[in-house]
């Protein structure tokens, strides 16, 4: 079986975060092990509060699962601070894992800041460079890159940025953008879209972590890049005709949809 690591924030209600990757992880038939970097009191509706955890114990984490365990494929979210995207880079460059997936979260669905402005310099030259992929959504490819990102055409451009910024490859999410949710994959060389169709709900509750820990979870499984990216977009697009009515705002995705598929075929 293989393993792979979140370091991401936790949220109480289970969307998004820590949960929402560890559940994809066990949906792909991988291991899942985290580094929490904060507690997020948080619900469909809203992030109450959040507190960081000190950098002492994520970095005591960190070496306790490097130094013990094989890690097969890194997948970082939520980070919050400066010093905690400092901590996670410096163990990074220790323990120099072979895959790294950043999501570089900054804004909860529910509007919530969960990135400090000061952290975002750290993140471009501390924790960019060291990622095989990195995967905003356009308001933070926006931050990212100081560009403003509307038509297809801006797409091909913020690529081009992130990758002059120094990552090595991108995978830029239409989520946010008008019409269907297509994302542009960027390695450096090929530009290559990853089309989906809209579907219309407000269940869109940790889309993100859930693509991201996809996309890590089949790298760790022996793919290639772009058929990770391929393979997790069809996932994230199930998960969501398949999301959860539950609370009163943004509902989650279903993480284990192939499975109630399966158990209700086997009913019949
Ligand atoms: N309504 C939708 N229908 C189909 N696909 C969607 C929809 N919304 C988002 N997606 C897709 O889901 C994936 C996650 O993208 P999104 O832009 O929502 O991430 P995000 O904003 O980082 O999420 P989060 O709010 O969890 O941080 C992308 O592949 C995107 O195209
Ligand atoms: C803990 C956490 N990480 C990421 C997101 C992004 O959706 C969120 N809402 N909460």
């Amino acid at each position: 079986m293989k393993k792979a690591l979140t370091i991401a924030g936790s949220d109480s209600g289970g969307g998004a975060g820590i949960q929402a990757d560890i559940k994809t992880f066990s949906a792909h038939g991988i291991f899942g092990m985290s580094v929490i970097t904060a507690v997020t009191a948080q619900n469909t509706k809203e992030v109450r509060s959040v507190q960081a955890i000190d950098t002492d114990i994520i970095t005591d984490q960190m070496a306790a699962v490097f130094e013990d365990i094989h890690v097969d494929a890194v997948k970082i979210g939520m980070l919050g601070s400066k010093e905690i995207v400092e901590t996670v880079a410096e163990a990074l460059n220790t323990y120099l894992p072979a895959i790294v997936i950043l999501d570089p979260v900054m804004i909860s669905k529910s509007g919530h800041h969960l990135l400090d402005g000061k952290a975002v310099t750290a993140l471009k030259t501390k924790l960019l460079p060291l990622a095989t992929l990195i995967t905003p959504n356009v308001p933070e490819a926006e931050v990212l890159t100081g560009l403003s990102i509307r038509t297809e055409q801006d797409f091909y451009k913020a690529c081009l940025s992130l990758i002059e910024l120094g990552s090595n490859a991108v995978l830029l999410k239409g989520g946010h953008a008008e019409g269907n949710p297509n994302d542009l994959f960027y390695d450096g060389k090929n530009f290559h879209w990853i089309k989906g169709e809209r579907i219309h709900t407000k269940n869109t509750h940790g889309t993100g972590c859930t693509l991201s820990s996809a996309i890590a979870s089949n790298l760790a499984n022996g793919q290639s890049l772009q058929e990770s990216i391929e393979q997790a977009k069809l996932y994230i697009s199930e998960a969501i005709r398949n999301s959860f009515s539950i609370g009163g705002g943004h509902g989650p995705v279903h993480h284990f949809h192939s499975f109630s598929k399966k158990e209700r075929s086997e009913s019949i």
